[in-house]
Formats: C-alpha cells, sequence, structure tokens
C-alpha cells in the first residue's frame, strides 16, 4: 500500500512542507520571507498591498492580510492560484537544498495537508478536500526525481 505522509503544523513531522514554515525565498527580484507571504501577496496588483503582506512578522499575519477582502482581491485570482502556488512551492524546494533533499525522502508517499480547516489546498480533515497543496509537492517531487537520476 503506498504510505501516507500528513503534515500541517510546522512544529511536526514534515512541517517544513507547510507554507508557513521559516523558509525564505526570492521570487520576483524580493525576498519573501515565506513561500505564504509570497502566495498571499500575489492576491493583489496593488503594490503598496504586496509590500505590506511581505513585511508581515509572521506568515499567519500575511495570511490574514491576504484574506482581508476589504483589499480588492486581482480578477483573475481564481484562474491563477494554483499556478501561483505552485511557483512559490517550486522555488521554496529549489532553493533550499535541505528540503529538496526531504522532499525527495519521501519517495512515492502520497503527501498530504491534513486539517480540517481547508479543503482546497488541503484534505478538509476526512479526506474530501482537493490537497491541492499535497498535489503540487508531488509534482514538484517527481520534478526533482527526474533531474537528479540523469
Ligand atoms: N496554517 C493554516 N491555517 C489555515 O487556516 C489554512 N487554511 C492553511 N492552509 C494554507 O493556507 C494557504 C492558502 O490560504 P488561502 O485560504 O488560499 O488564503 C495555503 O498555504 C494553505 O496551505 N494553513
Amino acid at each position: 500500500m503506498t504510505p501516507v505522509i500528513r503534515f500541517y503544523s510546522i512544529q511536526d513531522a514534515y512541517g517544513e512542507f507547510s507554507n508557513f514554515a521559516p523558509y525564505p525565498i526570492l521570487l520576483d527580484k524580493k525576498r519573501w520571507p515565506t513561500s505564504e507571504h509570497y502566495f498571499q501577496a500575489q492576491k493583489f496588483l496593488d503594490a503598496n498591498v504586496q509590500e505590506r503582506i511581505r513585511s508581515a512578522s509572521t506568515p499567519l499575519l500575511a495570511a490574514r492580510l491576504g484574506r482581508d477582502r476589504k483589499q480588492r482581491l486581482r480578477a483573475d485570482w481564481e484562474s491563477v492560484k494554483v499556478s501561483v502556488m505552485r511557483r512559490a512551492v517550486e522555488a521554496k524546494f529549489r532553493q533550499h537544498d535541505d528540503l529538496a533533499v526531504l522532499l525527495l525522502s519521501t519517495a512515492d508517499a502520497r503527501i498530504v495537508e491534513h486539517t480540517d480547516a481547508d479543503a482546497f489546498w488541503g484534505d478538509a480533515g476526512d479526506g474530501s478536500g482537493r490537497n491541492m497543496l499535497g498535489r503540487i509537492l508531488m509534482d514538484i517531487r517527481t520534478i526533482l526525481q527526474t533531474e537528479r537520476r540523469k
């Protein structure tokens, strides 16, 4: 049977896979404290709002700012959010080799963001969620496996 790796809290096993884990990334010529900061900031086209989110002191605060609907969400967000997440997560694993090694160590395990707080990026707690973050992680793992086999 395929093993399953469930992650969520950054304090627990495989917490490094969470976007809240403290692994800065360089993207769009800027340094982002976490992939969560980058993802949340891309919801907005206003450079000032993006900058406020980039400067947030914690990923939780960045997420709160990104979820604040007083700010106007970019019109195409629903159609671009998965590719934005993929870009952020790929940057994180390419820019931190220790993370790439950890991801590769999971071999062919199914990776699941396990939380009842999120039915899109996570599994909704009962497996009914889409687990999009887990899927992105597994896609990036496949790319890294292929590259490192060459
Ligand atoms: N720590 C945490 N708390 C929540 O309430 C969550 N929903 C998640 N999931 C992560 O949230 C990010 C997406 O946020 P949006 O709801 O799209 O603004 C993404 O990083 C999920 O992995 N995490």
